[in-house]
């Protein structure tokens, strides 16, 4: 698997803890900056870490902002993202499970890093559950992309 990161400067420290996590773990990885110590917009990040997602380039995204919900509001406008932006263990796993969850967000002003870590390896490693899961996907992507 390969993962796109990005954080603007409010996700900066999680971030780099998620990338030294991906390399225990033989994560492929592309990170997309921010390389800030000034304020940068959000959207410049989400926004090239969820195309490349949806472009096939890599399979999943990892955003990281201060509340986490910037970045989820944008990657989310982006066709064929589903983003959640998580703050515990329970949702971690079963956002992947049932929601088969492409990108996740994390706000680093909301919770700690030993947490941010916890939820980052759990989301990597659970699979899709399918199932009657698929069903209420497939609902989501054909509002999102309606067949002509
Ligand atoms: O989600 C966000 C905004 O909706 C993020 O938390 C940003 O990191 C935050 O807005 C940045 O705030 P700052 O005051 O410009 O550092």
């Amino acid at each position: 698997m390969k993962v796109a990161i990005g954080s603007d400067h409010g996700g900066m420290n999680i971030r780099k803890d998620i990338i030294s996590l991906m390399e225990e773990m033989n994560i492929e990885y592309e990170d997309l900056g921010c390389e800030c110590d000034t304020s940068v917009d959000y959207p410049d990040y989400a926004i090239p870490v969820a195309k490349k997602v949806v472009s096939g380039e890599v399979e999943r995204g990892i955003l990281i902002c201060g509340t986490g919900i910037g970045m989820s509001i944008a990657a989310n406008k982006v066709k064929g993202i589903r983003c959640a932006l998580v703050h515990d263990m329970f949702s971690a796993k079963a956002t992947r499970e049932h929601n088969d969850t492409n990108v996740l967000a994390m706000g680093e002003r909301v919770i700690g890093p030993g947490l941010a870590r916890e939820i980052a390896k759990v989301w990597l490693k659970t699979p899709f559950e399918g199932g009657r899961h698929e069903n209420r996907i497939n609902k989501i992507t054909s509002y999102e992309m309606p067949q002509k």
